[in-house]
């Protein structure tokens, strides 16, 4: 039996994690999904920490490659794809940290996220590439909630104000600031505990009719 990824609630703001998505694609089962997407993200960690012997790395290059080969055979067109529609913390999409919603209405949220082995940039501090992930993917979904016409990201502007460690639980809180005609202003912070680690502002542009 089949079951459909997530229903088109776009105006229950970050219900479950990304109803809002009008996916229309049938997944066999959303748990199991997610319990493959928790097994990529641990595999993600274990080869970006790894330093393994010679013959244990052909092994896993064998194993990976058996995975890929079973995946072959069912790759499907954009419309039908599971990944980054899921009604799951973090979409499904392994690109980007996991985002846990604590609190959220149409104009503001808060949750965690935490940056594992996978997104480590270099001396013990978060690669600076997947801070913007994280605040591009939140202020992304914030500013298409709540039955607005959907958006794209025209700038996102980051500052860096103290290093972001791996393996630790930090707050990310974000508003839905001021809108003028299809511009849309917003903010973000991420910090751990008091301390803001990296704050965001973004331009979203609401989308004309037939704008891809
Ligand atoms: C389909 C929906 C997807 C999302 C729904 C579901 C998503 C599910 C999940 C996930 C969460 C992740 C969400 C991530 C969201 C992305 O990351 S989207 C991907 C990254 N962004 C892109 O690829 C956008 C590429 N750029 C474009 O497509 C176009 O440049 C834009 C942004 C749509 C704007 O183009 P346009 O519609 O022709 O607008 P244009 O008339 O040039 O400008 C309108 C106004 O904005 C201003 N403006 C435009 N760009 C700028 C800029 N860079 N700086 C300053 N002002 C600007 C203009 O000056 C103008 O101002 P006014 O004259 O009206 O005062």
């Amino acid at each position: 039996m089949t079951s459909a990824v997530s229903g088109n609630s776009d105006s229950v703001p970050f219900a479950g994690d990304s109803r809002w998505w009008a996916a229309g694609a049938q997944v066999a089962s959303v748990a199991r999904f997610e319990q493959v997407i928790d097994a990529l993200r641990i595999v993600q960690d274990r080869v970006a920490g790894a330093n393994p012997p010679e013959s244990e790395l052909v092994e896993v290059a064998e194993k990976l490659d058996e995975v890929s080969r079973a995946l072959a055979v069912f790759q499907v067109p954009e419309t039908k794809q599971v990944v980054g529609h899921l009604d799951v913390p973090g979409r499904g999409q392994s690109l980007v940290p996991a985002f846990h919603v604590d609190r959220a209405d149409g104009n503001s949220v808060r949750g965690r996220v935490s940056f594992s082995r996978f997104y480590l940039g270099g001396g013990g501090a978060a690669h600076g590439g997947a801070i913007p992930l994280v605040f591009d993917e939140v202020l992304g979904r914030l500013a298409n909630v709540g039955g607005r016409i959907r958006s794209r990201t025209a700038y996102l502007h980051v500052n860096y104000r103290a290093i972001t460690p791996l393996d630790e639980e930090l707050t990310l809180e974000a508003r839905f600031d001021s809108e003028e005609g299809r511009k849309r202003f917003l903010s973000a912070e991420l910090r751990k505990g008091d301390v803001v680690l990296a704050d965001a502002e973004g331009l979203f542009v609401a989308l004309r009719e037939g704008q891809p």
